[in-house]
């Protein structure tokens, strides 16, 4: 390291030329200035006292992952003086540690540079290496009430130093735990990650059983192989450690439950997979080994078997008791409504809103005022919306202590919230946010709901309800108090939840939970034929000629174009630049849905191709260019991460207004780091400030079907190919009547197909494919083990009155709890009952 760095800490340094990047080294400094700060990672101004390397300022900026700094304080620092190409010589830091003091001098030094309030600094630096001796600082760290032993120091600077040192050795901790993990190669993010998870017990973890950090990290991208090559390789795990398979259980019945959506998974898929991943790079885990160690998962009640087939992982059996046995409760706690009262409640609000409530809506409004829990299903148009406002409208009549505030509406994504907030006018938000939730909590965390905001007793209406997945719903339900009333309002032949389950389906497929399913299309005019389209998509009876070539189509605002693959981004371009020039379409207004990413038709070569057609770079508009491709102004882009703070949320879509500062590539190949991007999200606009928010902007010309549910779109556009269907296994778990279903009833006016009629009419015509779930029976099962239980204390109520004087034991309230404690037979009732029956 020959050169020297220009400019003080504050500014950026220049660029040098010929700078070359010293070796690992290290240098002692006192932290001037935190510059920068994100959980672990730091960016510091020091002061250099005690470099190994050549360095003629006495500043120097350092950055990287150093867990706990505190300016004023002394640090040893490793790593290597890197020539950053935008701010010039740095010290690239892979871990530091404090530097104590050694004597009552330095410590006192210490102790004022912290000024902390002491009333006797120097006193007490002394005290404390007459006290303890030379390793009096290293002592503390390790045990700071040890303190306590002198008797004769100030008790208000005892208190403070207690403390300090508490800090201290928080900090070295986590400076240890950086370190150990970095060096056995876990990435800075997953370090983070892992902090973030355990804290300080971070190594204890670790060396008791580092698989612990796959199964509970997994879902953030920690993957089971990840931890194992480390474990293999650095940890001298043998391949077969115990906890190396019960990991690989653990974490396959998660992946499995995952991407097949069911809540459990086949015994025999579950051992053979996990046979395959124990035996990755070289055989050494045979059957028996894989089946003895599920036998102790299901032992500790890790993993729950039923049937001799069926495996849960434990969050997903539990949720699925936990919803059941919620719901129950939440029943059992009648609402006493005089029946006069809520039929002229009714009709004054029928007129006030000026509309005539079929028989079904009334009966429908009705139920659900007098029930705990009522849900509403139907397809497009045939009133939930209306009946939704109606029920509302009459809540508030029956109940005129109760406001607005009192209803809660709330969906399970950001975007459809915003979108029943639009057709209602009732403020909306998303489970999460009504539950003080963030998105980062994990199924476990979620489960436990410590620190869930209880909802008690309002009128609570869940909306777009098919998109609720069970650990989702299992959350809501345990902080709803069982002096409120829900309402599950929702379409359930469309697709399900993202995660494990089909709540919607399940709770419908049980009729001893009032319900109400619409058929009466309402909506009426230009888009009619929409609506039936969807209706015999839904039962399997599209044929060809719905699909006809487009001048026999007589549909208005549904048309069909019959194409290749090679043309279909073309076709797709032609028909959108036809709806803007014509109709005066917003691009806005214009989705086109795919069931893809990948392929001709899928998102990401159709955005790519829409981008250039639509929106092609021009010399004079800056662009701005990462990895993942190009944004322009102008483009249409979607969020795809939820940012509450700034009320943007996973699948928003907007259109991009400004690019400006210099990260922008301006036809200059030179790379800058500095950014302004604004979005403007349907009149609110969102600024970008860093690359790692703009990384949650993706091209929207085109999405996918799954992407695109709780949201619609005047004019939706769907391409679909047969040879889509050649691929099995994704047409196994995608191309299904309820995504073409899905599709089309993204529109509000008009709807375009292109492709092949056959793969329209086949995709129709392929029965959805129900998920492996349990809630039925679940449900099933606690009402018949509660009327049991009735039974039983009116047949013990009779014999008590017999048989005088003997005390009978009380018939308990059956819980969730009591079944997973093995105290009663979950199948109590269940005699004869398939799974057919539901
Ligand atoms: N009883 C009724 N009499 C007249 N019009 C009705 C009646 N019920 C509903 N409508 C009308 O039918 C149309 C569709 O109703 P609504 O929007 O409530 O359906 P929806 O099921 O919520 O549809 P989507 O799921 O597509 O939003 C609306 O214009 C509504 O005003």
């Amino acid at each position: 390291m020959a050169k020297k760095a220009q400019a003080d800490y504050n500014t950026p340094i220049q660029h040098l030329a010929n700078v070359t990047t010293t070796g690992p080294t290290s240098f002692t400094g006192t932290v001037e200035r935190v510059i920068f700060n994100r959980g672990l990672f730091f960016i510091v101004a020091v002061s250099v006292e005690d470099a190994n390397f050549e360095w003629d300022t006495d500043k120097i900026t350092v950055t990287g992952q150093l867990g706990e700094v505190n300016e004023g304080d002394q640090y040893e620092f490793d790593g290597r003086v890197v020539d950053n190409p935008c701010y010039g010589l740095q010290f690239n830091s892979n871990g530091c540690h404090a530097v104590l003091p050694h004597t009552a001098k330095t410590l006192t030094r210490f102790l004022r540079g912290r000024h902390l309030p002491l009333n006797h600094v120097a006193t007490a630096a002394r005290q404390i290496f007459d006290h303890f001796g030379k390793e009096a600082v290293n002592h503390l760290l390790e045990q700071p009430t040890d303190l306590a032993e002198i008797k004769t120091m100030d008790a208000a600077d005892q208190q403070i130093l207690i403390k300090l040192f508490k800090q201290l050795s928080f900090g070295s901790s986590t400076s240890q735990i950086i370190q150990r993990l970095k060096g056995l190669g876990f990435s800075e993010r997953f370090v983070n990650l892992i902090f973030d998870q355990y804290g300080t017990r971070a190594l204890q973890i670790l060396d008791d059983n580092p698989y612990q950090y796959a199964v509970d990290l997994q879902e953030w991208g920690l993957t089971f192989l990840m931890v194992d090559q480390i474990a293999q390789e650095s940890l001298g795990i043998a391949g077969d450690d115990a906890r190396r398979i019960q990991g690989a259980l653990l974490c396959l019945a998660d992946d499995l439950t995952n991407q097949q959506g069911g809540t459990y998974v086949q015994v025999s898929q579950l051992l053979q997979q996990a046979q395959q991943r124990l035996n990755f790079t070289k055989l050494t885990v045979d059957q028996g080994q894989v089946q003895t160690q599920l036998q102790i998962l299901l032992e500790d009640k890790r993993l729950y078997q039923e049937n001799g087939t069926d495996v849960y992982p434990a969050s997903l059996y539990q949720a699925e008791w936990q919803i059941a046995q919620e719901l129950h409760d939440l029943t059992a706690n009648p609402i006493e409504v005089d029946e006069d009262q809520l039929t002229e409640v009714v009709k004054t609000v029928s007129d006030q809103q000026d509309i005539q409530y079929d028989e079904i809506q009334i009966d429908a409004i009705k139920l659900a005022l007098s029930s705990r829990v009522m849900m509403i299903t139907g397809g497009p148009g045939t009133g939930k919306t209306t009946i939704l406002n109606g029920i509302v409208q009459s809540y508030l009549r029956l109940y005129p202590d109760k406001t607005e505030s009192n209803v809660r509406l709330v969906a399970p994504t950001g975007r459809a919230a915003k979108q029943i907030n639009g057709v209602t006018g009732i403020d909306a938000s998303t489970i999460h946010r009504l539950l003080g939730l963030t998105l980062d909590n994990s199924a476990e965390e979620l489960l436990q709901g410590n620190d869930l905001t209880a909802i008690s007793g309002d009128l609570l209406i869940v909306d777009e309800m098919s998109m609720t997945s069970t650990i989702l719903f299992a959350t809501l339900l345990s902080a709803v108090e069982n002096n409120c009333q829900l309402i599950l309002v929702g379409d359930v032949d469309q697709l399900p939840s993202v995660g494990p389950g089909q709540v919607f389906h399940d709770l419908l497929a049980f009729d001893q939970l009032p319900q109400c399913r619409l058929s009466h299309i309402y909506r009426q005019g230009d888009d009619s034929s929409i609506i039936p389209l969807a209706q015999r998509i839904n039962q399997g009876q599209v044929d060809p000629v719905f699909f006809a070539p487009t001048p026999a189509n007589r549909y208005a605002r549904r048309q069909f174009i019959r194409c290749s693959s090679q043309v279909v981004a073309r076709r797709i371009g032609e028909i959108i630049q036809l709806y803007q020039s014509k109709y005066q379409q917003q691009l806005m207004d214009i989705q086109v849905l795919t069931p893809f990413h990948g392929g001709a038709s899928g998102t990401d070569s159709l955005n790519q191709y829409l981008q250039e057609l639509l929106n092609p770079v021009t010399d004079q508009q800056p662009v701005y260019r990462s990895s993942q491709g190009e944004l322009r102004i102008g483009d249409k882009v979607m969020q795809t991460i939820n940012d509450a703070e700034r009320n943007v949320f996973n699948g928003d879509v907007g259109i991009i207004k400004t690019i400006e500062g210099n990260a922008v590539l301006n036809g200059d190949s030179q790379e800058k780091f500095s950014l302004k991007m604004t979005v403007d999200f349907d009149g609110q606009e969102i600024e970008y400030e860093r690359p790692n928010q703009v990384v949650a902007l993706q091209l929207a010309y085109c999405m996918t079907i799954h992407k695109s549910q709780g949201s619609q779109s005047p004019v939706v556009i769907i391409p679909l190919f047969n040879d889509q269907f050649y691929s099995a296994s994704q047409h196994e778990t995608i191309l299904h009547r309820n995504l073409l279903y899905t599709a089309v009833t993204r529109t509000s006016r008009a709807l375009m197909m292109l492709g092949d009629p056959e793969a329209f009419v086949q995709c129709s015509q392929s029965p959805t494919v129900y998920r492996a779930t349990s809630l039925t029976k679940r449900l099933v099962s606690v009402w018949k083990n509660s009327e049991a239980k009735e039974t039983a204390s009116q047949v013990a109520s009779e014999d008590r009155k017999d048989a005088q004087g003997v005390q009978l034991k009380r018939p308990g309230v059956l819980t969730a709890q009591m079944v997973l404690n093995e105290e009663v037979d979950p199948m109590i009732g269940m005699t004869g009952i398939k799974p057919q029956d539901f």
